[in-house]
């Protein structure tokens, strides 16, 4: 039965358990670290990386079967050591749907980084900012999300489940747990980020890689969403599905085209000057909040 339902996962463009399981294997023979906590960097974030101390580092390429990055802003390494204290392994650079991947590959990371014993993830992202009162530069804590292209079938989760990775009907709405959202508001203040802005809001994954169009923005801003990216729902889902606590964060690098003649369009250019504006920010926070993060859960 069970191989019944690897050979499935394999067919929809997914990794069985056992080949997660041996990628996990072949890292650990060659990395000493053991992390608790998994961080993806967004476009333009990857600095983070070079917070991380005693560090062990592997290219995406030297990993079989791992999704390796195509996009500027992604360098495409694993980055092993200690931040904040605490053991982690760091995504410098994250896949996505539109570089053509399938969703089951896109969330592959999430899985590895579960088996290698990663308990929480955080996940950070570069987004377009929907919600007229956020500026540029401003950082969002992620409270939920919409998974856009799930609507149309485009679930990671998609094709016969595995029940050593998580059950099949999942509960997604509380992904993003207070215990850490109320920690990183905390932190935050603690840092006397004063002045600096920080929101709570929904985040909403379009599948990409063009831009929004400006009816497409006005729609999102009427449904509730604060920010829309093309990334991050897919690993969150998985995440949660196999029972890692999440943090996100989105960064607003660029503010949405919302007026029909606008001579303004969005450009990954400006995303990752944003990125490289703020990143410091986003870094400070992030090793704060791990410094003094309680890691409740055993794997
Ligand atoms: O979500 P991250 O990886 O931060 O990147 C965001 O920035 C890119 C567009 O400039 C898209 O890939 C979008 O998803
Ligand atoms: N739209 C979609 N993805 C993005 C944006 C945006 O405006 N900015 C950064 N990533």
């Amino acid at each position: 039965m069970m191989e019944i339902a690897n050979a499935a996962n394999g067919e929809n463009g997914g990794t069985s358990y056992e080949e997660a399981k041996k990628l996990a294997d072949d890292i650990m023979a060659r990395i000493k670290c053991r992390p608790v906590v998994g961080i993806i960097c967004g476009s333009g974030l990857g600095e983070l990386a070079n917070m991380v101390t005693d560090t062990e580092i592997m290219g995406y390429e030297e990993i079989p079967g791992f999704p390796v990055s195509t996009v500027p802003g992604h360098a495409g390494k694993l980055v092993f050591g200690q931040l904040g204290g605490k053991p982690v392994v760091l995504m410098k650079g994250r896949v996505h749907f539109y570089e053509g991947f399938t969703m089951q590959k896109t969330a592959l990371p999430i899985r590895i980084m579960k088996l290698l014993g990663v308990q929480i993830l955080i996940v950070t992202n570069a987004a377009g900012g929907i919600n007229q009162e956020y500026e540029i530069g401003d950082l969002m804590i992620i409270k939920d999300h919409i998974n856009m292209p799930g609507f149309a079938g485009m679930n990671p989760l998609h094709g016969q489940n595995d029940e050593r990775f998580g059950p099949r009907f999942p509960a997604i709405s509380k992904a993003y747990t207070k215990r850490l959202r109320d920690h990183a508001k905390t932190t935050a203040k603690s840092l006397g980020f004063e002045g600096f802005r920080i929101h709570e809001g929904v985040y909403c994954m379009l599948a990409g890689p063009s831009f929004e169009t400006v009816t497409e923005c006005k729609f999102l801003n009427m449904i509730g969403v604060d920010v829309t990216g093309m990334s991050t729902c897919p690993e969150v889902v998985v995440a949660a599905h196999c029972g890692m606590e999440v943090f996100g964060m989105s960064l607003v690098t660029n503010k949405v085209v919302m007026q029909y003649d606008s001579e303004q369009v969005a450009n990954h250019e400006e995303v990752l000057e944003t990125g490289a504006l703020r990143s410091k920010d986003l870094q400070k926070l992030v090793a704060a909040m791990l410094t003094t993060l309680e890691i409740k859960s055993q794997p």
